[in-house]
């Protein structure tokens, strides 16, 4: 039986992870939320390593306010990067192997095709320059990690861009959604299975992952399959505008279409369009 710490297990990821949990009995998880364990309580870290052996430590706990991370970069960097280098070193002592999240948004978007896992990363944002730190953090401390970065990702849980265009568009707001970044939404459901796959499979391929759904996508062409996925009568339609930029206080990368042919040793891609089709089925 594998042991699996997963931190942040009340987050967005977290509860993709939770939810399939009871398809694998031979992984015993512990999922731990925030209360339990908070990650920057460096301590507290290591008494959870001493008084159980882990496997595998997924980490899904992470600062993710894009936006308010630009006026709170020390909290950004403490969650993101400090609290991801000592989750390392206790990994590191205690023989587990790390599973850690990183994000597009390391990349500066300038590239005019999907980046692959060695290209240079220049983040523009606050919240990108925190989880870089976070991954070269965990390269310097050992090689028993797998870094996947991910990008837009959504699902039935937590706060995310899907949930609040479901909302407005149900309530038949006016929205204008910018098509200055292209990128490829990803549904959290599929990177749980990525994960529970390198567990299940023992993959000591060890590295940096690139992982999305496939195909690319504006946040306008997005919010546009989203509400054709939700066949609202015509009477009920909302407006959709879109808009060629959308004021923010925090940068995003123009392109962060991510490359998945490392990923695909692993796991087989399906197209953002079809699983967002798959989810809204169920969920809406
Ligand atoms: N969401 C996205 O679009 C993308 C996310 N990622 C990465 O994927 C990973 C998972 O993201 P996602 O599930 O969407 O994020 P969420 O924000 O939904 O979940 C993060 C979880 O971490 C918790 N958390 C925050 N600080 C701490 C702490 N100090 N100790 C323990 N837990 C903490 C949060 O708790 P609370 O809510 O109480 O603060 C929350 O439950 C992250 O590493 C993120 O950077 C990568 C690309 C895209
Ligand atoms: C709400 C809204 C946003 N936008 C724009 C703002 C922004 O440019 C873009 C995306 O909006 P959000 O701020 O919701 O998404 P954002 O927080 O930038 O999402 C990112 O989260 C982090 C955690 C990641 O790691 C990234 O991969 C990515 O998913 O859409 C509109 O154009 N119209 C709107 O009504």
């Amino acid at each position: 039986m594998k042991t699996v710490l997963v931190t942040g297990a009340n987050g967005q990821l977290g509860q993709c992870i939770q939810k399939i949990q009871t398809q694998h009995t031979d992984i015993a998880f512990h999922f731990a939320s925030i209360n339990e364990l908070d990650i920057t309580d460096t301590k507290k870290v290591q008494e959870f390593f001493e008084n159980q052996h882990f496997d595998y430590c997924v980490n899904c706990a992470a600062y993710t306010n894009v936006e308010l991370a630009e006026d709170e970069e020390d909290k950004a960097f403490l969650v993101n990067a400090e609290a991801a280098k000592h989750l390392a070193e206790a990994c590191k002592k205690h023989n587990t192997t790390l599973i850690h999240i990183s994000t597009d948004y390391v990349f500066d978007g300038e590239k005019t095709s999907p980046y692959v896992e060695t290209d240079a990363t220049n983040p523009i944002s606050v919240y990108g320059a925190s989880k870089l730190k976070g991954e070269t953090y965990i390269q310097e401390v050992f090689d028993a990690y797998f870094i996947i970065r991910t990008s837009w990702l959504y699902a039935e849980f937590g706060k995310n861009f899907y949930k609040t265009m479901v909302q407005k568009a149900k309530e038949k707001a006016n929205l204008t959604i910018t098509t200055e970044q292209t990128g490829t939404p990803t549904n959290a459901n599929d990177l749980a299975a990525l994960i529970v796959k390198i567990i299940q499979t023992n993959n000591t391929d060890y590295g940096i992952y690139h992982f999305s759904n496939d195909g690319e996508a504006t946040w306008y062409d997005f919010t546009k399959e989203i509400i054709q996925n939700l066949h609202l009568a015509e009477a009920d339609q909302p407006s959709l505008k879109p808009v060629d930029t959308y004021k923010t206080k925090a940068a995003r990368p123009k392109n962060s279409v991510l490359d998945k042919t490392k990923v695909r040793n692993i796991i087989e891609t399906i197209s953002w369009q079809e699983s967002l089709r798959n989810l809204m089925k169920n969920h809406q």
